[in-house]
C-alpha cells in the first residue's frame, strides 16, 4: 500500500489546506479531513438562511459543532458567508406589515446578523467571507442587482466589512467571487476592491472560488487575476476549489464514472494548476477544496441536478487519486 503523505504537511510551507464540510462528510470523511487538511468551511450551514432563519431566533449548534471540531483538531476556521444574494431569508428584506425593508432598518439587521455571528466566534474563526458575489458576470453592469444594493445602496459592501471587523478586529476579511480568473470580471473585482481600500475599509483578502473545468480558466488568466488582486498588497486565496470534469455548457448526463481521459487530463490540470499556486505561495495563504472526496460534491447538483460528477483529488471511494500523488510528490 503506498505511504500517503498528509496534504497539508507537505504543503506545509506553501499554504494551507483547506475543505468545505456539511453534518455527513464531517463523520464520512473524518479520517482524511483529520490527516490531510488544516481549515475546514462550513459549506452550507453558517450561511445567514441557516444561522438568523427567522428574525432574532439564531441556530448556532451546528456551527458550533464545526467550529469545536476544527479547534480540536487545531485547523483554522473559514466563515462562510455573511452578506450574499443567495441563501438569506426573506424577512431580512421584508418590513413586519409585509412590505419592503427600508435602508436603516436592512442596514440595522445587517449590523445585528454580523456583530451577533462574528462576535459570537471572535478569536475562533480565523477568516470570514464577508461579502460573496456582489460582481455582477455581464459586460455592461458592476456591481449585481440585489435587495441589499436596491435598498441599502452601493455603501452595503464597505458597511458588511466594518460591522464584521467591530465584532473581530483581528479576523481577516474577505471578498469572495466565482469567475474572478476571468479577465473581465477580474477588472471589476479589483475596481471594487481597490475603491474599498481607498477609503480605509478592512478588507484583508480577495477570495477566489476557483470553482474551476479541466480547461478554464487558462494558467494565463489564473495567472493574471492572482498577479492583478496580489499588487493590491492583499493575501489571497482559494476558497472553493473544484476541478469540474464537464464544461459550463457541457449538460450530458450519460456518465457513471468519467471517462479516461477525463481523469488524465483532470491529473494534468491538477499538477498545472498547483504548480502555478506553488509559485505564488508568498500571496497565498490557504487553498480550499468545496468538499473532500467525490461521494459528496455540490456539483453533483450544479449546473445539472443528478448528474455525477469527479472534481476533487480523493475518489468516490475516498481513495487518493494519481493527481493527489502528482501534486504531493514535487519536492
Ligand atoms: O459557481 C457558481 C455559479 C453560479 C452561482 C454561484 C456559483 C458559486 N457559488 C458558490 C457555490 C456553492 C455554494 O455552496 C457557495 O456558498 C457559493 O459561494
Amino acid at each position: 500500500k503506498l505511504n500517503i503523505p498528509s496534504f497539508s504537511d507537505v504543503y506545509s510551507d506553501c499554504f494551507s489546506i483547506g475543505a468545505a464540510i456539511n453534518q455527513r462528510t464531517i463523520e464520512s470523511s473524518k479520517q482524511l479531513l483529520t490527516k490531510h487538511f488544516n481549515s475546514i468551511t462550513a459549506e452550507n450551514d453558517m450561511k445567514p438562511e441557516n444561522l438568523q432563519p427567522e428574525e432574532n431566533k439564531f441556530t448556532f449548534e451546528k456551527a458550533d459543532q464545526f467550529v469545536a471540531f476544527a479547534e480540536e483538531h487545531k485547523m483554522k476556521m473559514r466563515g462562510h458567508t455573511l452578506v450574499w444574494h443567495n441563501q438569506t431569508p426573506d424577512w431580512m428584506f421584508t418590513t413586519p406589515d409585509g412590505s419592503v425593508a427600508k435602508r436603516d432598518l436592512l442596514l440595522d439587521r445587517m449590523q445585528t446578523h454580523i456583530s451577533t455571528v462574528v462576535g459570537r466566534y471572535k478569536g475562533r474563526i480565523h477568516s470570514w467571507d464577508v461579502v460573496n458575489e456582489v460582481i455582477d458576470d455581464s459586460e455592461n453592469l458592476f456591481l449585481r442587482k440585489s435587495n441589499y444594493l436596491d435598498i441599502v445602496g452601493e455603501d452595503f459592501i464597505e458597511k458588511s466589512f466594518r460591522f464584521a471587523h467591530e465584532a473581530d478586529p483581528k479576523a481577516l476579511l474577505f471578498y469572495n467571487d466565482y469567475n474572478e480568473s476571468h479577465p473581465q470580471k477580474r477588472d471589476k473585482i479589483y475596481k471594487l476592491v481597490k475603491s474599498l481600500l481607498k477609503k480605509d475599509v478592512p478588507l484583508h483578502g480577495i477570495g477566489m472560488q476557483a470553482h474551476w473545468n479541466l480547461t478554464s480558466p487558462t494558467l494565463d488568466n489564473i495567472r493574471a487575476a492572482i498577479e492583478k488582486y496580489a499588487s493590491l498588497g492583499l493575501q489571497i486565496q482559494l476558497t472553493e476549489l473544484d476541478v469540474s470534469v464537464f464544461d459550463t455548457t457541457d449538460r450530458r448526463t450519460d456518465l457513471k464514472e468519467p471517462t479516461t481521459e477525463m481523469v488524465a487530463l483532470q491529473e494534468e490540470r491538477y499538477e498545472q494548476l498547483f504548480a502555478l499556486l506553488r509559485e505564488y505561495r508568498d500571496v497565498i495563504s490557504c487553498v480550499t477544496f468545496w468538499g473532500v472526496a467525490d461521494d459528496y460534491t455540490w456539483l453533483d447538483n450544479f449546473p445539472v441536478r443528478g448528474r455525477k460528477n469527479w472534481p476533487l483529488l480523493f475518489d468516490d471511494n475516498q481513495l487518493p487519486k494519481q493527481a493527489f500523488h502528482k501534486i504531493t510528490s514535487f519536492k
